[in-house]
């Protein structure tokens, strides 16, 4: 078995052969449960699509099904009455029989060819519609609780890659699947009708074996669908990785490196590989599961149908079936072995549908066991009025992984400024990501007031917390709406116009071609793309927005990593009068940004191992003293290329 390592190099895999020793029929047989289960979940979406669509999808096929045998009739009645008309002459009612056969079989194909598009169609309108409700479905069971851990599970999303690959294309999806299982309604009718027909007209044992000879093919091969399904299923992770490089060459941000680094053929190579590592163990069971199977299931209904036409031959020959009925029997025969046939309109859209309708429930229950929405109450507009506090808190992300807080004790005082400094990677991004209850501590609590956070419910406390993370979204849409999304998406332009003012925005924004309106990004029309540091100035003002709009905790990751030494001077200067009355925590590598804050902690360890004033903290000459004098040192160095304004700032402490 071929697979794919982290780095993307395709591995030969020993252990992943076990599929390979079971039976087709035994791994069948083995996912039997399963399969109803996922029949039943396509049937209670399928009920889902609306009575009218559903139904008129259903009339259709209903007809559908039955037109095709009305036309064998037709045929066979046109070719039967054939000599008799020729002998009786134009004006005889054999030749005008004949004629209405003609006219009934003509018209019998247009309505055949007619209803097509229109079955087409309305397959196309439940896929979306119901496509439509699985993507809100699993929207509202992501977003039920507060927390994003389980949406970086790995496990999870290597189980969710398929279904969620299949949604955002709109391909072989749950709602694919629900048309894909209506459109074989027609299939099925047309066949049973042509036994009815083989039965009524010639035997009834003709009838019931050229009806078992069909459904004979029909599960032979649905079966080795069935298994090749879940067996492609089993090859999520690689497929996910294989997602990643085709989706990274499509990439805008990807794009600049990958042409600086010249890495198109690496990608290229990678995509190759993992395209090899999903599909190679799959293509290599299709010979076992599709071939042998197919001898198997073909020779019977040979055998089935071979003995009925031999019987309606003789029976031709002798005079027991006459010229129409034979050919009736023979054409209905024939036509109902066709739902043997591969179903373009059906069969992978069924099966894939399904793995997918199962991939993106099981998501949507993972994130909903996950979603700990925590209590119900609603914390009070002013709070917090004392403090926030985190008691012994200790984290990590994965069970088996070194805890990133380890008894971490905190105090953020309200309506104050706190700064936190610490190596990469020490965790403040975490605390912050605790705070906003993005994660849930794995022992310890965070308080408001005394109050344990927890208590609140998730998504009212989220909205006191405004947080601008490092990786802050660039939303490619008009700088109103990014501003605005602080607040509710707020879009007035007044307090949008404000808030841009006060993070020291607004006077390139009015140079944008459109202000407030111009798309923040070159790939619209009119849009225009914007520094590092004028983007964290929008996101600034998106956090300002949101205290405004009634956040009382404002969280700045890294909020002057991108601005130049003279905005930085400036924003902080402005800072305090900025969130005045709001409890403030900024995390910063620049000391002459942490400087400013009432209160500063030093983060090691998984715990805060000094705090103080920025004074009290270069008195006491430990960690944060020496962090300072580093950085201080270095500025004075580049004294010469440096900015005059933030070398005071910096070594004037
Ligand atoms: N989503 C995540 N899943 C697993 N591990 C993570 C995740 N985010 C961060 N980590 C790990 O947690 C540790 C702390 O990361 P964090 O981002 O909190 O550090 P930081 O102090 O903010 O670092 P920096 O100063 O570089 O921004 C790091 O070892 C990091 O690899």
């Amino acid at each position: 078995m071929l697979s794919i390592d982290a780095s993307g190099v395709l591995m030969v895999d020993q252990s992943a052969g076990d599929a390979v020793n079971r039976s087709v029929w035994g791994e069948f047989t083995g996912g039997m449960r399963g399969r109803w289960d996922q029949r039943r979940a396509i049937l209670r979406l399928l009920l889902g699509g609306g009575p009218a669509v559903v139904g008129s999808a259903v009339l259709l096929q209903i007809i559908a099904g039955l037109l095709p045998i009305g036309f064998v009739l037709a045929t066979a009645g046109v070719i039967a009455g054939v000599p008799a008309a020729v002998e009786g002459g134009v004006d005889s009612s054999a030749w005008q029989q004949l004629r209405d056969h003609l006219i009934a079989a003509a018209a019998l194909f247009f309505a055949i060819q007619l209803l097509l598009p229109v079955q087409a169609f309305l397959g196309e309108v439940l896929r979306r519609r119901i496509d439509d409700r699985v993507r809100d479905r699993l929207m509202a069971d992501s977003f039920a609780g507060p927390s994003v851990a389980v949406l970086e599970d790995p496990e999870v999303l290597d189980q969710a890659a398929d279904g969620v690959n299949m949604l955002r294309m709109a391909a072989w999806t749950p709602g694919a699947a629900c048309a894909g299982f209506i459109a074989l309604l027609s299939h099925y009718l047309q066949t049973v009708a042509a036994a009815v027909v083989v039965a009524v007209v010639y035997e009834w044992w003709a009838g019931a074996a050229v009806l078992l000879a069909g459904l004979v093919i029909r599960f032979g091969y649905r079966v080795g669908l069935s298994v090749f399904g879940r067996i492609f299923m089993t090859h999520q992770r690689v497929r996910r990785r294989r997602f990643y490089f085709r989706d990274l060459l499509f990439t805008a941000d990807a794009a600049k490196e990958i042409r600086v680094f010249g890495l198109l053929g690496w990608v290229g190579e990678r995509y190759s590989d993992a395209f090899m590592a999903s599909s190679v163990p799959v293509w290599q069971q299709r010979r076992r599961i599709f071939y042998g199977p197919y001898v198997l299931y073909t020779l019977t209904a040979f055998v089935l149908l071979g003995g009925v036409l031999a019987a309606v031959a003789r029976a031709s020959a002798t005079g027991v079936l006459g010229v129409g009925a034979f050919m009736i029997v023979m054409q209905a025969a024939l036509s109902s072995i066709r739902i043997g046939a591969f179903i373009a309109e059906s069969d992978v859209q069924t099966e894939y549908g399904m793995n997918a309708q199962q991939a993106l429930t099981r998501l949507g229950e993972l994130t909903l066991a996950a979603a700990d929405p925590g209590g119900s109450e609603t914390p009070s507009a002013e709070l917090p009025i004392r403090e926030i506090r985190f008691e012994r808190v200790t984290f990590r992300y994965a069970p088996d992984a070194p805890p990133v807080l380890d008894g971490l004790d905190l105090v953020i005082p309200a309506g104050a400024s706190l700064a936190i400094v610490g190596l990469n990677g020490a965790g403040k991004t975490t605390l912050v990501k605790l705070l906003a209850r993005l994660y849930e501590p794995e022992s310890g609590r965070i308080t408001a007031d005394g109050v344990d956070i927890r208590t609140f419910d998730g998504a009212a406390w989220q909205r006191k917390v405004a947080a601008i993370f490092q990786d802050f979204v660039h939303f490619e849409l008009p700088v109103r709406d990014n501003v605005g999304f602080g607040a509710g998406g707020l879009r007035d332009d007044e307090p949008i116009e404000e808030a841009l003012r006060r993070a020291g925005a607004l006077e390139f924004v009015a140079g944008l071609p459109a202000g407030l309106d111009t798309p923040l990004s070159r790939q619209y029309t009119d849009g225009a793309e914007l520094s590092g540091g004028q983007w964290q100035r929008i996101a600034i003002a998106r956090a300002l927005i949101a205290v405004e709009g009634g956040a009382r905790v404002l969280v700045l990751d890294e909020p002057t990593a991108s601005l130049d030494a003279r905005a930085e001077v400036a924003f902080f200067e402005r800072f305090l009068d900025l969130t005045s009355g709001a409890t403030s925590l900024v995390i910063s590598h620049r000391f002459s940004t942490v400087r400013r804050a009432d209160r500063i902690a030093v983060l090691e360890h998984g715990r805060v191992t000094e705090s103080g004033t920025h004074d009290g903290l270069l008195a006491a000459g430990g960690r944060y003293a020496e962090l300072f004098m580093l950085q201080a040192a270095r500025f004075a160095e580049d004294e010469p290329s440096g900015d005059d304004d933030l070398i005071e700032e910096t070594a004037d402490a």
